[in-house]
């Protein structure tokens, strides 16, 4: 795993970013942190091909993931090839603040978790788009995927910044021409066929988590 996070890259496609996704989960249903890691790079980089004004989420998910890297690159690296191993490792390891803010705040399972709840909006935001129409605004359906998943989990402050930059966001027909996929029918093809795979690694983690009573860190 490369040690830095690069997001700057205007040739990919979203496509490549929904592949990375799909190549997260194991014949197992285990959750390679690799992979989910790459996927969430390439969705910065989309992100950052929309505009500075989304740069202050950007930032935040870069620190996230580059916690993330850190931790497959570190010397412990061998517990963080998926999620379950990460998971196991650090509870075993009492390496997680559990109850409040403590010696722990950069741990895989928190910072994961941050990202996890992410990806249920990305989740519910794909679906809108899938099943959007021309006249559908981004913004509207961006914002509803928000409110229905990561806006509870953050400040007042937060909620709003976030809002004001969904405006900015372009209007359908531009936003599936920066996807660089195809045609709005090949992008709707194309997310009709990620989503299930991006859902499923969701609903893993999502059971992991709670299995371990770890859905709330702070
Ligand atoms: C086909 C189109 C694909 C869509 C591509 C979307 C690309 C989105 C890329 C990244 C998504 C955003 C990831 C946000 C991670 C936020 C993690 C988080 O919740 N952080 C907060 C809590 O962390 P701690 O403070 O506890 O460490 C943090 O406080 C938040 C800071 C920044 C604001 C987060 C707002 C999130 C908005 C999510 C919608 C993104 C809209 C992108 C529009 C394309």
């Amino acid at each position: 795993m490369a040690d830095s996070v690069a997001v700057e890259d205007p040739k990919f496609t979203l496509q490549e970013v929904l592949d990375t996704f799909k190549s997260c989960l194991s014949e197992n249903k285990e959750v390679f942190l690799e992979h989910y890691v790459a996927g969430w790079l390439g969705l910065v980089r989309f992100m950052n091909s929309l505009g500075s004004v989304f740069s202050f989420i950007a930032k935040d998910a870069v620190n996230k993931i580059q916690i993330l890297i850190n931790h497959l690159n570190g010397e412990n690296g061998a517990h963080y090839v998926t999620v379950q191993s990460m998971v196991k490792y650090e509870l075993d390891n009492q390496l997680v603040d559990l109850t409040k803010r403590g010696s722990f705040p950069e741990s895989g399972c928190r910072t994961l978790l941050r990202l996890h709840r992410a990806l249920r909006w990305l989740e519910l935001f794909l679906e809108r788009l899938r099943t959007s129409t021309e006249e559908s605004k981004t913004s509207v359906m961006c914002s509803e995927a928000y409110n229905q998943s990561l806006s509870q989990h953050h400040a007042w402050i937060i909620r709003k910044a976030a809002g004001t930059a969904f405006w900015a966001l372009p209007g359908r027909a531009t936003f599936f021409d920066v996807m660089n996929v195809g045609t709005p029918e090949q992008v709707v093809a194309m997310l009709g066929d990620a989503l299930p795979l991006i859902s499923e690694v969701y609903q893993v983690t999502e059971n992991l988590y709670a299995q371990n009573n770890i859905l709330d860190l702070p």
